[in-house]
């Protein structure tokens, strides 16, 4: 699991050299004002930012950035595709680009790679990028002997109303960061990286709430109000990781560290979910909206307990609560981390939101986490007439990348 995040004090050359010409002179003086300097020491050589701009998220390690790092506030998902003719070396070539580009803007190092300026006076936000392939990059590179069968395109269910455009890709990005120019920047500058390489097949712009939003600033709100990722693998479980990542003996090798990425865009009714009674927008979930607490409990770390029966001798958590149909203990054990962004696109032609979440999860194998929890959720989940799956995609992200190394290459060069 990659380091927990912390505030990392900005080195005084960095700062200096981030900062443009007026910030430098007012730095020097000490004058700058307050989201920059936190606890300025006369004489000192470092130079705190507020602990939102210093958290610092390794780019390097046994597992790539951005799976059980805290969420951002701001998420871009990005698919590529090779352009024709791109064979296993420029798309080795490519990886490489993004890998240093990746681990030198989560280092907070972007004055020295950062031609636009857009997030030159800003510490790295908790920035981070991570890197997946899609099984179409497999048959591209003929390299379908190394393809996962992880990998195997997702079933189709019943619910499913998938524009093709905004689906698949070979390659994927997922950008988050808690500040909106840390991460477009970032988007920016790999975008730019893959000229003549690679050609942008689709984009997703997420957001999750800002640190210091809340007192409560673990949980999540989605744009239904309720509580979101309570119930998620926790790093204490003692199978927390097993359920996350592939093992370091694990098949395919080069997915070794790895975890598997299922990214549904997830359009919310909104309208008709907020005509529905608060009770009954519970009952739904198997939750309270208030504070997350399972029904029948006290608080949202309450354990739900699916066999309480109420004083007429019904379930407490209703039988199809969103919350009995996708628990591990009705789906034998199936697991995975959702770690999703909230979206909201604007209105669709007929008034409604074009609004709802970029579900993603993060597991071992679809096939033991999504795939049989959508499955049910499918046939009978009180949340699904609320919901439409417009985007699907299935990657495997690779084990982290080593100093010197890119993300990718015991793939690409094995
Ligand atoms: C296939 C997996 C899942 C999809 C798709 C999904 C969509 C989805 N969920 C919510 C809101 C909530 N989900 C909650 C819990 C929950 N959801 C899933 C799986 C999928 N959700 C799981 C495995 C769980 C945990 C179940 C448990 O063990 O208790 C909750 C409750 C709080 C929590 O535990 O996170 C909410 C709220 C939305 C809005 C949504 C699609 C837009
Ligand atoms: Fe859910």
């Amino acid at each position: 699991m990659p380091e927990p995040t912390a505030p990392r004090p900005i080195s005084r050359r960095r700062l200096l050299g981030t900062a443009g010409a007026t910030g430098a002179a007012g730095l020097a003086a000490g004058a700058v004002g307050g989201t920059l300097l936190g606890t300025a020491h006369a004489g000192s050589t470092t130079t705190p930012l507020t602990s939102i701009g210093t958290t610092v998220h390794p780019f390097h390690g046994t597992h790539q950035p951005g799976i059980t790092s805290p969420l951002q506030t701001h998420g871009h998902l990005l698919a590529y595709d090779l352009v024709p003719g791109t064979d296993r070396r420029g798309a080795a070539a490519l990886l490489r680009r993004w890998s240093q580009l990746a681990a030198a803007l989560m280092a907070g190092e972007a004055a020295d790679v950062d031609g636009t300026h857009i997030s030159l006076d800003a510490g790295p936000s908790s920035l981070t990028v991570t890197f997946g392939f899609g099984a179409a990059l497999f048959d591209t590179l003929g390299l379908t002997d190394a393809l996962p069968t992880a990998l195997a395109p997702l079933p189709e269910f019943s619910a499913d109303a998938l524009d093709p455009d905004r689906s698949g890709g070979e390659l994927w990005i997922q950008i988050g960061a808690d500040d909106a120019l840390v991460a477009v920047s970032a988007l920016r500058l790999l975008h730019r990286a893959a000229a003549g390489s690679a050609v942008q097949r689709w984009q997703m712009t997420g957001f999750n709430r800002t640190p210091g939003a809340t007192a409560r600033p673990m949980s999540q709100r989605n744009l239904m109000g309720q509580i979101d990722g309570t119930n998620n693998p926790q790093p204490e479980d003692e199978d927390y990781d097993r359920r996350i990542f592939v093992p370091a003996q694990g098949d395919p090798p080069w997915m070794a560290g790895g975890s598997y990425a299922v990214v549904r865009r997830i359009r919310m009714l909104l309208d008709p979910w907020e005509e529905l009674a608060q009770e009954e927008q519970e009952r739904v979930i198997g939750r309270r909206k208030s504070d997350g607490a399972p029904l029948g409990g006290d608080s949202e770390t309450t354990p739900v307990d699916l066999a309480a029966l109420d004083g007429a001798g019904r379930p407490v958590i209703p039988v199809n609560a969103h919350v009995r149909v996708s628990s591990p203990e009705t789906n034998d054990g199936a697991a995975m981390l959702r770690r999703p962004f909230s979206y909201h696109d604007g209105l669709l032609p007929d008034g409604a939101p074009d609004a709802g979440l970029l579900f993603v999860c993060w597991q071992a194998d679809p096939l033991r986490g999504f795939v049989p929890v959508q499955r049910k959720l499918d046939r009978g989940d009180a949340l699904s007439p609320f919901l439409r799956h417009e985007a699907s995609a299935l990657f495997a992200v690779p084990g982290g990348a080593a100093r010197g190394g890119y993300v990718g290459q015991a793939l690409l060069e094995g």
